[in-house]
């Protein structure tokens, strides 16, 4: 039996239809949602994923405000970009492309981002807000596979959900995510402190891996039929010498699982959708 692939990609196609839906509806309150993004220096792939971002917005009619500064930008030119966007009514959710530039203290950008304009969902009033239950922006790619299972049935209420990796943009606040009464699921977080990881994946119907671990979960670690969702995006150098990116999940674990959200073609294209989705949210709750 192979398993059923849920196309994060078609998904998403589908996400930004109806987002595109709800833009026109704005426009009609003369409303237009705009992302913005901050990036500073000149790395290629911050700059893909930044274009790719605005293509995203294009497609959906979504403004775009481009911020990006010089690899040597001091801390002050880069709070006075965010409190610009902060201002900026305009701007209705932005995010701070990340790695940063070693010589600016990440925590302290991320913080002096409005949390209403924070459309990762990562800044930590929203996170707090998030595990009191309060509404807020929810960081994209934990929001991405909740909504990418929902929409192809995979049942959540009182599903035993076995989440790998305890990383701060998805592993952590994804549990907060699967235990809301929304979701109603029971959550094992299994991090590298785990013993006997296997005895968890094996137990679980739905195996979400964001470990970073290239082919960390193999086919004897899943329950047959269970659900493996892939978040992991590890950059290896192939024999040819060529870079690419690889998951978590080993191949053969298509073998034994019932559904498998694949890398790439699943979160990813989700995360890009809710980022979206974000920005709709927050305009349509300022008009
Ligand atoms: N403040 C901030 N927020 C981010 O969300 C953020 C960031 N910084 N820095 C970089 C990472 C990376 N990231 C990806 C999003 C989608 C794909 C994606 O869609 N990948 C495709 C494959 C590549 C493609 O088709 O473009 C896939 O998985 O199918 C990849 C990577 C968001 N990031």
């Amino acid at each position: 039996m192979t398993a059923t692939i849920l196309d994060g990609k078609a998904t998403a196609a589908e996400i930004k239809d109806e987002l595109r839906a709800r833009v026109k509806a704005l426009a009609e309150r003369g409303i237009t949602p705009g992302l913005g993004t901050v990036l500073v220096g000149e790395d290629p792939g911050s700059q893909a994923y930044v274009n790719g971002k605005h293509r995203d917005c294009a497609e959906v009619g979504i403004a775009s405000l481009r911020v990006t500064l010089p690899a040597d930008a001091t801390q002050e030119q880069l709070d006075t970009a965010l409190a610009e966007l902060n201002a900026d009514p305009a701007c209705h959710g932005y995010i701070v492309q990340l790695p940063l530039p070693g010589h600016l203290d990440t925590q302290r950008a991320l913080e002096s981002i409005d949390p209403d304009k924070d459309a990762d969902g990562l800044h930590p009033v929203n996170l707090g807000r998030l595990v009191l239950g309060y509404d807020a922006p929810l960081p994209c790619t934990p929001r991405g596979i909740v909504e990418l299972l929902r929409r192809h049935d995979v049942p959540l209420s009182g599903a035993n959900v076995a989440v790998v990796g305890r990383g701060n943009t998805v592993g952590r606040p994804l549990g907060l995510l699967l235990t809301r009464r929304s979701e109603n699921a029971t959550v094992t977080l299994c991090h590298t402190g785990t013993l006997d990881l296997a005895a968890h994946t094996r137990a679980a119907d739905v195996v979400i891996v964001a470990a970073g671990v290239p082919g960390l979960l193999t086919a004897d670690m899943v329950n047959p039929g269970a659900t493996v969702v892939d978040v992991g995006i590890t950059r290896v150098i192939g024999e040819d010498g060529k870079g690419r990116y690889t998951g978590d999940v080993d191949p053969e674990v298509t073998e034994v699982a019932g559904k498998v959200v694949p890398m790439p073609g699943g979160v990813g294209p989700m995360t890009r959708a809710m980022l979206l989705t974000n920005v709709v949210e927050r305009a349509e709750r300022a008009g």
